[in-house]
Parts: C-alpha cells; structure tokens; sequence
C-alpha cells in the first residue's frame, strides 16, 4: 500500500498543495484536475523526483525516499514529456533501458517481446520511432515504464496530444495492467478516466477535493442537475441566475443544461449527473481550466 501522508509541497514562497492525504490500494486511480492544480508535482513526489516541503511517502509502511532503490525497483513512470531516441526501434530502446536498469539479458528478452505485444507494436519493432504517431510513442512509453513490472504505475497526462482512438486504445492497456499494481493516471480529461478508474481524485485549492468512485463523485450533483429550454431571448437573464453546465442551440430554443439549489420549475427536468458535470461544476471559476480545454 501506498499512503501519502500529510503532504504540502512549496515552490519558494509559493505553496502548490496542502496536507494531502491520500491512500493507494491495487487498481486504477485517476487525478482529475485542470492543468496547474499540482498533478505533475504530486506525481514527481510519488516518483521520488521531487520532496515534500511538510509530510512523508510511505510504500508498506517505510517512507520511500529511505526505500531508495528498493522503491525504484517497483515504481515504472512515465513523465509528461518522456526522452525516447528517435533513430532507436522501439526494441532497441526498451533493450537499452532494460541494460539501464540492470536486467540480465534474457529476462530482457522475454519482458520486451511480451511488452512489445501488449502494447500493439511488435510488428514495427524494428522501425525507427521517428515515423511513429503519437500514440505510438506513447505505447513505447508505456513498455519502457513496465520493463521492471512495477507494483507501481504512474503515468503523467499520458494521453495529451492522443486522438480518440489512440485514447481507447491506451485505456484498454492500463486496464489489462491493473489487475495486480497500483496504477495512478494523472489527466485533465475527463474520459481518459471515467470508464477506467476505480477511484478519481480531484484536487482543488491546494487540497484534495474528492477521492471517490465515478458513482459517487457524480452524486455529488444529485438532484442538482436539470435541463430546460427558455427563448433566445431569456438566455442571457438564464446565463447570469443559473451555473451553466451545457448549452446548444435548436429549433429557434435554447437548451440549457444547468446546476440549480433545487427544481424551481414544473418546465425543468431532472437528469442524472455525470462525472463531467461535475468537474465542469467544480472549476467553474478556476482560472487555469479555460486554458486546458
Ligand atoms: N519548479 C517550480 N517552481 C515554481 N513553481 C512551480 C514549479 N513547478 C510547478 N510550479 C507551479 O506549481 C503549480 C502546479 O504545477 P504542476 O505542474 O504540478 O501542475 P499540474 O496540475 O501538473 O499542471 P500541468 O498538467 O500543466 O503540469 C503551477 O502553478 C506551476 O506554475
């Protein structure tokens, strides 16, 4: 088990998270939250890049900056923007990194080859990754964190720049790893996490806002959520009563879908609130979320 106990991390005066408290069983976890809440600052801490300002890492117990090694030796990472040679193959840079991190030379062998597959790329092992997509490279990410077979997997926004189906593809991967790790997936998009995580964590003012299944983050909203049409001229009146989660235009109508303390209109309809409504809910006012859309 891995528990982030009592964590605040500063930058100078600047102070990014606050007594973050956090626990990891085996299974999916994603970190939800806009860009610049502090994803990749609590994933380098996770990953021992970075220490905290207040607080300790534990894995089983022993804090993992003292495990040192030992904690390498199950953590598999995969930065935001990870260094692969673009002349390499894909097999002749996961043979590098497995020399790199001392595996003998036949367990290496067996690892990429079985790596190689579950990733989809064995058929252009030999290609240099210069002509790969992105969502190529980040596969080969994926095999280069698994070399070890971490009992640890964390990946940083591992889908930013990914087409739908390259997102589908990668979340099919991670789902066939979980089964016996700890994987933590840091994104700002919703859907890379929905469908997969066994629990979201959101992050907001420094804190940890929600550490909860899909399910019960969005019930959050329960009863708060409906949908109605109004004139196009009683949008703007509309716009400034009610936090807007959705609108569209049509027939002439528009179709607000909207948060509200409670139902104020027979017109209104109820709708059951997804996980999106919910972070659209949540940093309505957060700056930095008009960025990362
Ligand atoms: N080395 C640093 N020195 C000073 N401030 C930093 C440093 N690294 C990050 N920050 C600031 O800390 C805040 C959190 O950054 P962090 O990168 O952890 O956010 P994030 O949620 O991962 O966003 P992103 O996905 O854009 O990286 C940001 O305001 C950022 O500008």
């Amino acid at each position: 088990m891995l528990v982030v106990e009592n964590v605040s991390k500063q930058y100078g005066n600047f102070q990014v998270l606050n007594s973050i408290q956090l626990e990891f069983q085996n299974g999916i976890y994603g970190l939800l939250a806009p860009n610049g809440a502090g994803k990749t600052t609590l994933i380098k801490m996770l990953a021992t890049l970075m220490f905290p300002t207040k607080g300790e890492i534990l894995y089983n117990g022993t804090n993992i900056v003292h495990l040192d090694d030992k904690y390498r030796d199950v953590l598999g990472y995969l930065p935001q923007h990870f260094g692969y040679y673009k002349n390499y193959s894909p097999e002749k840079y996961l043979f590098y990194l497995a020399a790199l991190k001392g595996l003998n030379k036949s367990t290496a062998k067996q690892r990429i080859k079985e790596l190689l597959t579950l990733v989809g790329l064995e058929d252009v092992r030999h290609k240099k990754m210069k002509k790969f997509s992105g969502g190529m490279i980040q596969r080969v990410g994926i095999a280069q964190a698994m070399l070890n077979d971490p009992k640890i997997l964390i990946l940083d926004e591992p889908t930013a720049g990914l087409d739908p189906k390259e997102r589908s593809r990668f979340r099919k991967i991670l789902t066939s790893l979980a089964r016996d790790r700890i994987i933590i997936l840091s994104t700002h998009i919703v859907s890379d996490v929905e469908s997969i995580a066994n629990q979201i964590i959101m992050m907001k003012d420094k804190k940890i806002l929600y550490k909860d299944t899909v399910a019960d983050i969005s019930n959050q909203l329960k009863g708060m959520l409906f949908e109605t049409q109004v004139s196009l001229t009683e949008g703007d009146q509309f716009r400034a009563n009610y936090q807007i989660i959705g609108e569209r235009q049509e027939r002439g109508k528009l179709f607000f879908r909207f948060v509200a303390e409670q139902k104020q209109d027979e017109s209104w309809i109820e709708i059951s609130p997804t996980l999106e409504d919910v972070f659209l809910h949540v940093y309505e006012d957060d700056q930095t979320l008009a960025g990362s859309m």
